[in-house]
């Protein structure tokens, strides 16, 4: 279904009464009972704890995602990334409209990429920056473009850091070494090289009525993994099964990591990718920025070897990054599943 163009660029910012084209039936928001949420959410994890791997292990086993402390990013760059998105998002619709994104590119201002497959409107504004930003830096601020695309850069070249580093603390976890996958290389900067990421600046205005309107519908990220910077808004929620949808409170200085669709190939299922989503707030607005960690294009993901044997066959087959964004952008939330040559572990191990 194609959105009307006035609808898709309404300026959230100014209505007053939320309009039919964002009205959402039937929100499930009802949380656990406080007991329960306050039982749990995803364990907040210091990078400096002796155990770090092993707590990141069981996070990721649980939840699919967990916070990190002391990861290392300084609190001015958060503080400048986030100033950088208000600043963005708060220039009038008619310059934003400048920088949108073409119908079939990735970069530029938009709806959420995923608006195509749900019949309503999300409550939120976005910005995808792959590759340089300076294109549409430039349309934004013809005059003062430079301050946008340094803060890009340096904000790209600390997640990168620190999103290697995750991945290597969460394939530890299951026993993985940089021996074992062959695109990473002993070298360790071959992957550098090569890897690739998205940014993804998110903003979710104030809403009239946030229990009928959805800020970001709930997905799994086509990731390996996702760092994720929010303000001091509440509105991220991670679904558990048996529990439902939990939320993520903004924790000063931590970082959200998410286990992305890759990342669960890699792990041949042990690791499930995270169903998560972000709801609106009626007086508060909100902003969130999404490093978007991927492997070098033409490298194919599939299960690591040492995580295959008889008793776990591989579940996925070999697929780049580039094929199965193209796999998502057909299937959405079966696409994870249209990879999948065998049946998931337990249903696996209980056949004959
Ligand atoms: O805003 C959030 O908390 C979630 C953002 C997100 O899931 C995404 O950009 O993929
Ligand atoms: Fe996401």
């Amino acid at each position: 279904m194609t959105a009307r163009f006035s609808d898709k660029y309404l300026d959230l910012n100014s209505v007053k009464e939320l309009p039919d084209s964002h009205a959402w039936e039937s929100i499930d928001h009802d949380l656990p009972s406080d007991g329960a949420y306050k039982l749990e959410s995803v364990p907040i994890i210091d990078l400096n704890h002796k155990n770090a791997m092993e707590l990141i292990g069981s996070a990721c086993k649980t939840w699919g995602a967990f916070q990190v402390v002391n990861h290392n990013i300084s609190k001015n760059l958060l503080d400048d990334i986030e100033s950088a998105g208000k600043r963005l998002f708060s220039l009038p619709m008619q310059q934003k409209l400048k920088a949108a994104r073409s119908p079939d590119g990735l970069s530029g201002y938009g709806v959420a990429g995923i608006s195509s497959f749900f019949p309503k409107l999300m409550w939120s504004e976005g910005f995808t920056i792959s590759g340089s930003p300076l294109e549409h830096a430039r349309r934004l601020w013809p005059e003062d473009y430079h301050r946008f695309c340094y803060t890009i850069q340096d904000y790209e070249s600390e997640m990168n850091k620190l999103a290697e580093r995750l991945m290597w603390l969460i394939l530890g976890s299951l026993n993985i070494t940089k021996e074992d996958i062959n695109w990473a290389g002993s070298k360790g900067d071959q992957f550098q090289a090569g890897s690739s990421a998205v940014l993804q600046l998110n903003c979710y205005p104030a809403c009239p009525d946030p229990d009928r309107a959805m800020g970001l519908a709930a997905h799994t990220d086509s990731t390996i993994l996702t760092i994720l910077h929010q303000s001091n808004t509440s509105g991220l929620q991670v679904f558990r099964q048996d529990y439902g949808w939990i939320r993520v409170p903004p924790q000063p200085g931590a970082l959200v990591i998410n286990v992305g669709d890759l990342l669960h190939i890699l792990s041949n299922g042990w690791y499930p990718s995270v169903l998560h989503r972000a709801v609106v707030h009626r007086t508060q607005h909100r902003l969130s920025i999404a490093y978007l960690y991927g492997p070098p294009s033409s490298v194919k993901i599939f299960p690591i070897p040492k995580l295959v044997d008889n008793f776990h066959p591989p579940l996925y087959r070999a697929i780049t990054w580039n094929e199965y964004l193209g796999t998502k952008a057909k299937h959405f939330d079966k696409a994870l599943r249209s990879v999948l040559v065998r049946a998931p572990r337990s249903e696996f191990l209980g056949a004959k």
